[in-house]
C-alpha cells in the first residue's frame, strides 16, 4: 500500500483511514470499507452503541491489531500499515493503567522513556508540566494517593508526552463521579486549546461530545460502513456555560434526533 497515491487532503489529515476492514476470527465484521478524514488539531467525538467497535477502532488506530484491508495514516507516525504497535500516538484507555509502585513522575515519564528519551530528560520534561495539568507537587505521589481525576490527569500526561500529534481517549472520565467529570472537561478543554493535538474521544455522553468537539460522529451502520458527522459550530474557548446555550440546546436536540433514528434502523435491522 506505500505506493498509493496521497492526495491533499491526506496530507493534511491528522489521521486518515481508507476501506478499512476488520473481523475478529469466525465473528461478524465490525468495519467494512470504512473512510474516514480528521484535519491535524481537531477535537472529534465518536459516538455508537455498545459493543459497536469503538475501542477495537483504538486498537486498530494504534496499530495493536492488524486490518483485514485497508490504510491507516496518522501524521507524524511511524508506518501506515503493517505489523506491531504505530507510534506517534497516544492512547489512553478507560481505566488510568498507571503501575502502582511508579511515583506520578515516573509514571508520567514512561512514554517519553519508551520513545528513547533519556529518564533525566523525561523527568524534567514531565516536571515542567506538571503544573499546566494541574499536578504540582504531586511527583513523589504513588498513584493510591490520588483523587481519580488526578490519576486521569496522570494517564493524559503520559499519553500527550508519550505520543505524536494523534491522541485516542477511550471514555476517559466515564469511571468519575459528575462533578469531577465536569471539572476534567473544562480541564481538557484548556490543555487542548493549548496543545491544539488532534484528539479522537471516545463518549457514551452526548453533552460532553458537543461540549468538546469540532465535530461528533456516528456510527450508523452495523457493521460500521461510515460515520455520520454532525459539525458543532460553537465559539470556543467553551465553558461549561456553552451547554446551556440555545445553539448548544439545537445541537443536542438534532444528535439526539439523529441517535434515535440510527437506533431503530439498527435494531428493526438485526431482528
Ligand atoms: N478479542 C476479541 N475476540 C473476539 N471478539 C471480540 C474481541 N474483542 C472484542 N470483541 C467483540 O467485538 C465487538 C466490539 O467490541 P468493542 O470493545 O470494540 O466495542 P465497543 O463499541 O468499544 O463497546 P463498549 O462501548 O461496550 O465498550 C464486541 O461484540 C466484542 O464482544
Amino acid at each position: 500500500m506505500s505506493g498509493q497515491q496521497v492526495t491533499v487532503e491526506e496530507r493534511h489529515a491528522g489521521l486518515s483511514i481508507k476501506g478499512l476492514t476488520y473481523r475478529f476470527d469466525g465473528e461478524e465484521p465490525l468495519f467494512e470499507g470504512l473512510d474516514l478524514d480528521i484535519p491535524q488539531g481537531q477535537f472529534v467525538s465518536i459516538v455508537a452503541a455498545s459493543g459497536m467497535g469503538k475501542t477495537t477502532l483504538f486498537r486498530l488506530l494504534a496499530g495493536l491489531l492488524q486490518p483485514n484491508a485497508g490504510t491507516i495514516r496518522v501524521a507524524g507516525a511511524g508506518q501506515g500499515h503493517g505489523q506491531g504497535s504505530r507510534s506517534g500516538i497516544g492512547y489512553m484507555p478507560q481505566r488510568d493503567c498507571l503501575m502502582p509502585w511508579r511515583t506520578v513522575l515516573d509514571n508520567a515519564a514512561i512514554g517519553l522513556e519508551l520513545a528513547g528519551v533519556s529518564k533525566r530528560d523525561a523527568r524534567s520534561r514531565v516536571l515542567e508540566l506538571l503544573p499546566e495539568l494541574g499536578l504540582a507537587g504531586t511527583e513523589t505521589k504513588y498513584p493510591h494517593e490520588l483523587s481519580g481525576g488526578m490519576r486521569q490527569r496522570v494517564s493524559f500526561l503520559r499519553s500527550l508526552l508519550g505520543g505524536g500529534e494523534l491522541l485516542l481517549l477511550d471514555e476517559p472520565f466515564s469511571a468519575l463521579d459528575a462533578m469531577t467529570r465536569v471539572s476534567m472537561q473544562q480541564w481538557l478543554l484548556q490543555v487542548w486549546e493549548k496543545h491544539r493535538k488532534t484528539i479522537l474521544f471516545i463518549t457514551h455522553d452526548i453533552d460532553e461530545a458537543l461540549l468538546l468537539s469540532d465535530r461528533v460522529l456516528i456510527a450508523a451502520t452495523r457493521p460500521i460502513t461510515k460515520l455520520e458527522p454532525l459539525e458543532v459550530e460553537l465559539p470556543r474557548p467553551r465553558t461549561y456555560e456553552t451547554t446551556l446555550d440555545e445553539r448548544f440546546v439545537a445541537l443536542k436536540r438534532q444528535l439526539l434526533s439523529q441517535l434515535g433514528r440510527i437506533t431503530s434502523t439498527l435494531e428493526g435491522g438485526n431482528s
